[in-house]
């Protein structure tokens, strides 16, 4: 049966570990979803490749594809434009193949009206000293960001309620183990295959 594939979302406080986790998920065979790539305004960190980790543009040319409607959903994150560019998603999807969106609450919230269909998973800290610690660590921000990523990760775990599930990431296999779980049992959702369904009732019938 020639199924569209299934959105997947991944989204979370910064800092919680989806990067981490969705590295950990994609590296094990059979799971190598196609990941669709984000387009942000924010500075390249150093390790970081364009058109590998984000496409990497000016806040003119982010806003050049808002206005043709080239994004399947965006949101402004301290300071910055990031964005899911809609035209490799729908192929993907058209294609039968699951697509993978590691994104956060707001722009996921704009896909839940867009896809309602799409599974959203909330990845969540064991709790929220752990997850400062995490960003510290990291090192990528000035204490300043942090504090802000932190302001912003409060109200960002208020949203979970409108996930599909929440998964605590305390340690990485375990978690990404829970996500796998999840998206297997959710590919044999009744929703998907009544379409399909539908159609070969009508032409038996013809
Ligand atoms: N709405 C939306 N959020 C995104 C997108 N890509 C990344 N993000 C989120 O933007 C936030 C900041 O990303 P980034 O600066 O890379 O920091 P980090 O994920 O905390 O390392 C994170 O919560 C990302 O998941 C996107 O395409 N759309
Ligand atoms: N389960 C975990 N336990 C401890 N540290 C973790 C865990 N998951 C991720 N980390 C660490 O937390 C930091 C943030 O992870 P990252 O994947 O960049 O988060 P996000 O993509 O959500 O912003 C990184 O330094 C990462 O190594």
């Amino acid at each position: 049966m020639a199924k569209r594939g299934m959105l997947i979302v991944l989204s979370g406080p910064s800092g919680v570990g989806k990067g981490t986790v969705r590295k950990e998920i994609f590296s094990q065979p059979g799971n190598n979803f196609d990941y669709s790539i984000s387009m942000t305004t924010r500075k390249m960190r150093p390790g970081e490749v364009n058109g590998r980790d984000y496409y990497f543009v000016t806040k003119e040319e982010f806003e050049k594809e808002i206005a043709s409607d080239g994004m399947l959903e965006y949101a402004q994150y301290v300071d910055n434009y990031y964005g899911t560019p809609l035209k490799y998603v729908n192929e993907m999807l058209d294609d039968g193949k699951d697509v993978f969106l590691e994104i956060e609450v707001k722009g996921a919230m704009q896909v839940r009206d867009k896809v309602p269909d799409g599974l959203f998973i909330f990845l969540t800290p064991p709790d929220l000293m752990e997850l400062r610690q995490r960003i510290v660590h990291r090192g990528t921000d000035d204490l300043e960001t942090i504090d802000k990523r932190m302001k912003k990760a409060v109200g960002e775990i208020e949203m979970m309620q409108n996930y599909d599930y929440a998964v605590v990431n305390d340690e990485v296999p375990k978690a990404a183990e829970k996500i796998k779980t999840i998206i297997r049992a959710e590919r044999w959702r009744v929703k998907r295959f009544l379409p399909d369904y539908k159609k070969q009732l009508g032409d038996a019938l013809k």
